[in-house]
């Protein structure tokens, strides 16, 4: 249970029906499709339907309560005692009932936000400190106005640790979820171009970025990617912590060993083992090393977190394809820094001797479109032996190629069928296939051909 009906009727003064009786509620539903039992119902008004039209399904499938927004008429078959609480905004009706909830468990609080790596780096947070504390976290991408109060509203009673990823694609909204949930530590993963549609320059993305202080909690420390220019104002601030390749850094990474599977480095002379690939993840872990020593955690718990470390899927997800390839599904998201990132992993694999890419359109890259996309090809290079591209703009990346290095094999494709006709008889015991693109393109589709 996370409430009882009476304590809404606290909350929320205009009411009717039993409000004040002491109705247990365990859940927030919000979506009359999914199952659901002993709920609050929150209908939302969103792009294809107002949920107040189905008041009536959500009582069938749970409701035992209802938000209901003042301005639309409450339908006469409902019955008089069905508790319902009359609210200005839904949206905001469900982000009140969160800062309530929050403040009832008052777990500790860390919001994570960047371009890239929020995901990654919320989920070795969580994995870190369920070593020291029962800890509850964002669950898929669950990061906006919406995703993260009812994050907040999943978390069992007995939470201790509260892991929120932030996600933005305008100015200001970063500040409505900081100020909704107030972490006692915040993460900035790294400033790169994502909704740079939106936002206009990566100067202003990293502003947005900065909104997560805005709720910050006093003596609350930020930890920053230290090797950002955009951020170095910031990093001056004694309440920032900076981590990073740049020895200047509050936390310096060393660098001792990169491999397939495992990337071993060091940060303030201690040594720790992360079974992941990439320089882009041993510095998201910095972030959680500095992290964890803020809340008291020993450097072991920190290196048993990262070994228990349970990923979400489609980043750097490995999966077998075809007469035993490896396919990288990296297709969540993409933008050109996370582009850049992964294929110079793929581009350092030792494991297969043949490198395929298969990239897709990056979206909301505005004006800079063009630009941005030519700009991967700078990180192509003679280690990677064959670059797809498909969609509309991507093609930008393999004309480059082949423009300036003849000898990778180069092709675009309009239609994923015939990508993947095209690829599977190159799939062999020595090849590795990434896939990324923006997650409107839906890439993962392609697994359905190159995998049994
Ligand atoms: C509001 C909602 O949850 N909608 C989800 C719903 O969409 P659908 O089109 O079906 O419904 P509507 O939104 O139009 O309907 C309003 C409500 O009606 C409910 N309903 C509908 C039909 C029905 O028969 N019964 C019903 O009860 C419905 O459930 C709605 O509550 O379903 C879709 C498919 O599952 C969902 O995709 C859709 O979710 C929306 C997009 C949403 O915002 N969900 C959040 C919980 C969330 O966090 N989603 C994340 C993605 C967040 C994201 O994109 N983050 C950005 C950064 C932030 C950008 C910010 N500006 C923003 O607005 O998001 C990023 O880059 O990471 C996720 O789904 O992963
Ligand atoms: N610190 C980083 N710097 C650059 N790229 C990164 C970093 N961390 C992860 N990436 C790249 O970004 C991809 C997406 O990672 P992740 O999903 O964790 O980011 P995200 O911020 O949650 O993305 P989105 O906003 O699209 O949901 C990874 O697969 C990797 O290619
Ligand atoms: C996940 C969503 N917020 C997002 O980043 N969408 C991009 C632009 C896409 O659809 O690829």
């Amino acid at each position: 249970m996370i409430f009882e009906a009476q304590e809404l009727s606290t909350l929320f003064s205009d009411f009717r029906g039993a409000a004040r009786d002491r109705i247990p509620i365990n859940e927030i539903m919000t979506d009359t499709r999914k199952e659901s039992s002993q709920s609050l119902f929150v209908p939302i008004i969103g792009e294809s339907f107002d949920a107040h039209q189905f008041l009536a399904e959500a009582i069938k499938k749970g409701a035992v309560a209802s938000l209901w927004q003042k301005d639309r008429e409450l339908p006469a078959m409902i019955p008089t005692d069905f508790p319902v609480f009359l609210v200005e905004d839904t949206t905001k009706g469900l982000q009140e009932l969160a800062t309530y909830y929050l403040n009832k468990i008052s777990p500790i609080v860390v919001g994570v936000t960047g371009s890239n790596g929020k995901t990654t780096t919320k989920d070795m947070v969580a994995s870190v400190l369920s070593t020291h504390f029962k800890t509850h976290k964002t669950q898929g991408n669950f990061n906006n106005h919406i995703g993260l109060p009812l994050t907040i509203l999943n978390m069992n009673q007995d939470t201790e640790a509260l892991v929120l990823e932030m996600g933005m694609d305008k100015a200001g909204e970063i500040s409505v979820l900081s100020n909704l949930a107030h972490p006692d530590h915040a993460i900035i993963t790294n400033i790169g171009e994502s909704h740079i549609e939106n936002l206009g320059s990566r100067k202003a993305i990293a502003a947005a970025k900065l909104e997560i202080t805005d709720g910050l909690k006093q003596n609350g420390r930020l930890i920053i990617d230290g090797d950002e220019p955009l951020l170095f104002n910031v990093k001056k601030q004694r309440s920032t912590i900076s981590c990073g390749f740049d020895e200047n850094n509050a936390y310096p990474i060393v660098v001792e060993e990169l491999s397939d599977d495992e990337s071993v480095f060091s940060v303030t002379g201690h040594t720790y083992k992360l079974p992941m690939a990439g320089r882009h993840n041993v510095k998201n872990a910095s972030y959680v090393i500095a992290l964890a020593e803020q809340l008291g955690l020993t450097k072991e718990e920190v290196q048993k977190g990262f070994l228990q470390l349970e990923m979400s899927g489609m980043r750097f997800e490995k999966v077998e394809g075809l007469n035993h390839s490896l396919i990288i599904n990296d297709a969540y998201n993409a933008s050109p820094t996370s582009m850049r990132a992964v294929i110079e992993v793929v581009a350092q694999l030792t494991s297969k001797s043949k490198k395929v890419l298969i990239l897709g359109d990056m979206f909301e890259l505005g004006e800079q479109s063009e630009e941005l996309h030519e700009s991967v090809a700078e990180a192509i290079d003679e280690n990677i032996h064959a670059l797809f591209t498909i969609g509309d703009h991507s093609e930008k990346i393999s004309k480059a190629v082949s423009q300036h290095k003849p000898t990778i094999q180069t092709s675009h494709f309009k239609d994923k069928k015939a990508l993947c006709h095209h690829v599977r008889p190159m799939l062999t015991s020595e090849t590795v296939v990434l896939i990324k693109a923006s997650r409107g393109m839906k890439l993962e589709e392609l697994l359905e051909e190159l995998t049994e």
